[in-house]
């Protein structure tokens, strides 16, 4: 049979007792707990020691029964009072009694025997008995030494001196339960330390020195088991969702998309709207909902070409041969600032920066618009806005990169595509998921950019886009049927979320 050295220790030890509570058995073997219970239960396992437990009724010290095992009991204190003057006020004891004490002091000390009490005056008197000058330790004072030795005593031991409920009324000690181990050898293990059992030193480590010293070759190695579960080990890691969106911008820069970034959250409606072609003051501008900045309320419009362009595209479709929206254009209302709620304000901005052709972009942001929060619906949000310029792009290679999005990055089984409508793109298109728990999930909108947004920022070629709701995608890949889950500070979810790709 094969014993690790502390089993050996323990067990050899255990063989001299045969029987000892646990924490004397840690205190023979000189290990610590946590190896003296190891070997306990590997030797349970091999059959050659009992581990047994055992509750028992016990008393144990209180705050107060602390207190008086340092300062005495208040009827010591009072009678050493009396002691040195014989006769005493009752206010003579507010110098050695706290206010509490003071009140039932005069019924313990008559009770014991210790003073006579009268009236003199309208004034308590005590005076110290024969009893008193005499008295010594009763067993009381006994069963409180015992107790602040060793703080918790069973039940039994204590009462064998004073009953518990005498101990509880004043405040020495409470009752609980408390649980006892004891290891039992068996007769197997006897037998085992009968024959003999060689008890070699055992060493987890291989140092230079064992080696140049050759005391290798006597020391035991310890063996290892791989296969002991072991305590659960929480690291520092990166927040689930943070990890999910780093590793999707590695990914998208491996696929060739360049990130496109910004450092504010507050856009202009011109970057929001009006350069995506959204007619000011018409439904259209309310396929979202959109919150607005009180303060500032209005900031800068871009140069004043590409204003032109584009407040011209508004009001009769420019050079595109569209007829327009057909309205009066206003800057003032293109001015206006508001959180950013879709990234595909980013998308219209590199546009009119210029871009390369043919060029892959990309970019995630954080989006606000009003929603009544729900599993699937946050009124903050991350989107991945993206856009393929090219010479021959069609609406079947938009399909195609979606699917791949969707398949991809979120693991999607299932993907659907519906006809829908943005102002800005023509044909338009609505993407749907398949969630094993939510079934059809909506994830974001696409389609070609119309020209009379491209042309007016300077470009020429189509342009396909989309624009993913990347929380809800995250949702699939990280397992979770509730979005809010994402920003969540459940700890158990931050611990055991999967850290995926
Ligand atoms: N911006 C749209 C998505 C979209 C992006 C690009 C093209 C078409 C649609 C939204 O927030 O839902």
């Amino acid at each position: 049979m094969e014993l690790s050295y502390q089993e050996k220790l323990t067990l050899i030890k255990l063989n001299e007792v045969k029987r000892v509570k646990f924490d004397e058995l840690v205190e023979k073997t000189g290990l610590d707990q946590v190896a003296v219970m190891r070997s306990v239960l590997g030797l349970q396992s091999k059959g050659l020691a009992r581990l047994e437990e055992r509750s028992e009724r016990i008393a144990k010290l209180t705050e107060t029964g602390r207190k008086y095992a340092e300062i005495g009991l208040p009827e010591w204190r009072a009678l050493a009072v009396l002691r040195e003057r014989g006769k005493i006020t009752l206010d003579d004891l507010r110098d050695v009694l706290s206010e509490d004490e003071l009140k039932p002091i005069v019924g313990l000390l008559r009770k014991e025997g210790w003073a006579s009490v009268r009236k003199e005056d309208g004034k308590l008197v005590l005076e110290i008995t024969e009893k008193g000058m005499e008295a010594g330790e009763r067993p009381i004072d006994k069963a409180l030494k015992l107790l602040a030795e060793r703080k918790v005593v069973p039940l039994g031991e204590v009462e064998k001196l004073v009953p518990a409920k005498e101990l509880k009324r004043r405040k020495i000690a409470e009752e609980d339960t408390a649980t006892e181990r004891f290891v039992e050898i068996t007769p197997e293990g006897e037998e085992l330390v009968r024959k003999g059992l060689e008890l070699k030193e055992e060493v987890s480590t291989l140092t230079p020195e064992l080696i140049k010293s050759g005391k290798w070759r006597e020391v035991e190695f310890k063996r290892f088991n791989i296969q002991a579960p072991v305590r659960r080990f929480y690291p520092g890691k990166k927040q689930p969702y943070r990890a999910f969106l780093d590793k999707l911008r590695r990914r998208l820069i491996e696929m060739g998309f360049i990130e496109m970034t910004v450092d504010s959250l507050i856009e202009t409606q011109f970057w929001n709207f009006d350069a995506l072609f959204q007619p000011q003051n018409h439904p259209a501008r309310d396929w979202t909902d959109t919150y607005q900045l009180k303060y500032p309320k209005s900031g800068h419009l871009p140069g004043e070409e590409l204003v032109e362009r584009v407040r011209a595209s508004h009001e009769h479709g420019g050079d595109t041969g569209s007829r327009g929206w057909g309205y009066v254009w206003s800057p003032e209302r293109a001015m206006l600032l508001m959180p950013r709620a879709h990234g595909t304000a980013l998308s219209g901005r590199q546009l009119a920066k210029g871009v390369e052709i043919p060029g892959k972009y990309f970019t995630i942001q954080r989006v606000f618009r009003p929603d009544v929060l729900d599993r699937t619906h946050l009124i903050e949000f991350n989107q991945v806005d993206g856009f393929v310029v090219g010479e021959d792009l069609t609406f079947k290679h938009l399909l195609g990169i979606l699917k791949r999005f969707a398949v991809e990055i979120a693991g999607a089984k299932k993907v659907k595509f519906l006809p829908d409508y943005y102002p800005f793109t023509e044909p338009s298109v609505q993407m749907s998921a398949y969630h094993p728990e939510l079934g059809w999930v909506e994830f974001g909108g696409a389609g070609i950019f119309r020209e009379e947004m491209t042309k007016a920022l300077g470009i020429d070629v189509p342009v396909i886009a989309w624009g993913i709701g990347i929380d809800r995608l995250a949702m699939f890949k990280l397992g979770i049927d509730d979005i809010r889950y994402l920003f969540s500070y459940d700890l158990r979810w931050l611990r055991e979320a999967r850290l995926v790709w």
